[in-house]
């Protein structure tokens, strides 16, 4: 709450506009009303012709200053609302940015989309429906009470009555259901419901599954809405309770006023006027009646964005030192996945010296991804340290890291668009002609203007990742990643391409994850992972010789082809 009130004092002159404009307005419009019960009283005992003048052109002076102090006051008031919505955006995703990728394995991705999208729109009404209405009503109702107090004592105390009823009473009645209301935890269901059922519909379709996850979608739904009706028959019965007293109040008024009429203590000609300035005076009130329900939107959102970006520590990022070639250095490493009940990596200790080329291999399951991931600061180790050249790894600047690594994962993503901007998200400043030249390295014929669907859906598995790796051929990096990148190519491309690779990346620290064990006599060192840890390591001669795991693998392999 603390930052989201420091993020709208950076508006605060808006903000005192605003508010300035809004008791204008209100204080405007009780003049209006009050002026026209005064010049109908008048207008009754036949006054000179001059009173009625000067008592219409008030009237004209009033409506014209209500009007443009309204259009002026909405104005004000929403660019501050929207200017705020900006900033808080901004200060959320700066704060997410670097919890990226890690936070996938916490949070559904609909779940996310709910929180940076839809919460941090509810955090819009924090101004303009929780912090605006009490102020401009307070302002509204001191000056209308002190007016009223030149009349009569007792008239000033029913509307002080009434208005306690209306700001405090009746807000306190509903705020404790209110409070309770779990609209937003509803939709970000929905959201989380709808976006697994887009990106699965295929499986669903193949397994018959459609109409069970559109019966979870629709029952996420039905809560939702159950919970919106719940949370709107409140407001609104808050809102007729707040009405019905406001006028309540103003026949309070009429009845106090007619009885010291009677009595003689008040002059008649002023009766209309002050019950009408009751009336509209409680105009300003009622939307205080929403106040509580806004509050505890605009928390409840801030608390599901805070929770995001408190996952982590801060972290102190460090720039990477610049160097010709990098070495990684992993020490002591364990992994526990969020939510994992047991250890995916355990007591990894590795040496992967500069421009040398290391195989991680094992059966699947035994953690090469989760140790590339690692290495690649997707992912930071929950004990022990990787360090890059002698910095740790956990304090390093990301994007630093990135601008020297080049990483291929078992699935890389593809963006609606064209081969060109497919290619150009790796080197936007390249040529057409580098684009074409990247494209022969990886073995991929096709157009700069080819279309690309989205997440790639018209390209096969192999044109994936000849696209994927055409990508690396457009920079040269010190550091090279690479979880499978030939799992979907025939023999001879996969020869042609892993030749193209070394000798793209000649020179460079490589990791290379696979599955097949031929072709591994170039690397400098392979290391056998199998349940997360560390089995075997060495080069191909020495693992071979060694008769090993490795040796027992080789052997399977050999037997199977
Ligand atoms: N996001 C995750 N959350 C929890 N556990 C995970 C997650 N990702 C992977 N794991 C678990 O970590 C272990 C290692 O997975 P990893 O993908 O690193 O293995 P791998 O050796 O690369 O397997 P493969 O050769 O099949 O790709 C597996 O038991 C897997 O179930």
């Amino acid at each position: 709450m603390k930052e989201l009130i420091s993020l709208l004092a950076e508006e605060r002159k808006d903000v005192a506009i605003a508010i300035a404009l809004g008791a204008v307005s209100g204080l405007t419009s009780i003049a209006l009303f009050a002026q026209s019960g005064f010049l109908i009283s008048q207008a009754a005992l036949s006054p000179p012709f001059y009173t009625i003048l000067i008592l219409t052109a008030f009237l004209k002076l009033f409506g014209a200053v209500k009007s443009s102090s309204k259009y002026f006051e909405r104005l004000i008031s929403h660019r501050v609302t929207f200017q705020a919505l900006s900033r808080i955006r901004e200060h959320f995703f700066a704060q997410l940015s670097p919890l990226v990728p890690q936070i996938f394995t916490r949070y559904r991705s609909g779940d996310l989309l709910s929180r940076f999208v839809s919460d941090v729109e509810i955090i819009q009404n924090f101004f303009l429906r929780v912090v605006y209405p009490p102020l401009v009503t307070a302002v509204v109702f001191l000056a209308t009470v002190f007016f009223t107090l030149f009349f009569s004592i007792w008239l000033a105390l029913v509307m002080i009555l009434g208005f306690l009823l209306v700001a405090l009473v009746i807000p306190a009645l509903f705020s404790e259901r209110l409070r309770r209301n779990d609209v937003l935890v509803r939709r970000a269901a929905v959201a989380t419901e709808a976006a697994e059922y887009i990106a699965g519909f295929r499986e669903l379709k193949l397994h018959n599954q459609v109409k069970q996850k559109e019966q979870a979608v629709q029952q996420a739904q039905e809560a939702y809405i159950r919970e919106q009706r719940q949370v709107g028959n409140v407001q609104l019965w808050s809102q007729t309770l707040n009405a019905s007293v406001a006028s309540l109040t103003a026949f309070g008024i009429l009845a106090v006023g007619a009885y010291l009429v009677a009595q003689g203590e008040l002059n008649g000609l002023f009766l209309a006027m002050l019950t009408l300035v009751a009336l509209t005076s409680f105009e300003t009130a009622v939307p205080i009646a929403g106040v509580p329900g806004h509050l505890h939107e605009s928390r409840q959102a801030l608390n599901r964005l805070q929770v995001v970006v408190d996952e982590q520590p801060p972290h102190h990022y460090e720039k990477l030192n610049q160097a010709s070639a990098y070495s990684l250095h992993v020490q002591n490493v364990n992994y526990l996945y969020p939510e994992a009940d047991r250890f995916t990596l355990k007591n990894l200790d590795l040496e992967l010296i500069a421009g040398t080329r290391t195989a991680l291999v094992g059966a699947s399951g035994s953690g090469k991804s989760t140790l590339l991931q690692l290495l690649a600061g997707m992912a930071f180790p929950t004990s022990g340290d990787i360090r890059v050249n002698h910095q740790s790894l956990t304090a390093l600047d990301p994007e630093s890291l990135w601008n020297v690594m080049g990483v291929q994962l078992q699935t890389s993503h593809f963006f609606y668009g064209t081969i060109r901007e497919n290619l150009a998200i790796a080197n936007p400043n390249a040529q057409d002609q580098e684009l074409q030249d990247a494209l022969e390295k990886a073995q991929f014929i096709i157009e700069l203007d080819e279309p690309v669907f989205e997440r790639g859906e018209n390209l096969s598995g192999g044109e994936k990742q000849r696209l994927a790796l055409a990508r690396l051929f457009l920079t040269k990096k010190a550091i090279y990643l690479f979880d499978e990148p030939f799992t979907s190519l025939d023999y001879q491309t996969e020869k042609n391409l892993t030749d193209e690779l070394w000798k793209h990346s000649m020179g460079s620290t490589i990791v290379l994850v696979s599955h097949k064990l031929s072709g591994l006599e170039q690397m400098d060192q392979i290391v056998v992972l199998d349940h997360g840890q560390i089995v075997e390591k060495g080069s191909y001669e020495e693992l071979m010789t060694q008769k090993g795991v490795f040796y027992e693998m080789k052997q399977i392999e050999s037997t199977i082809l």
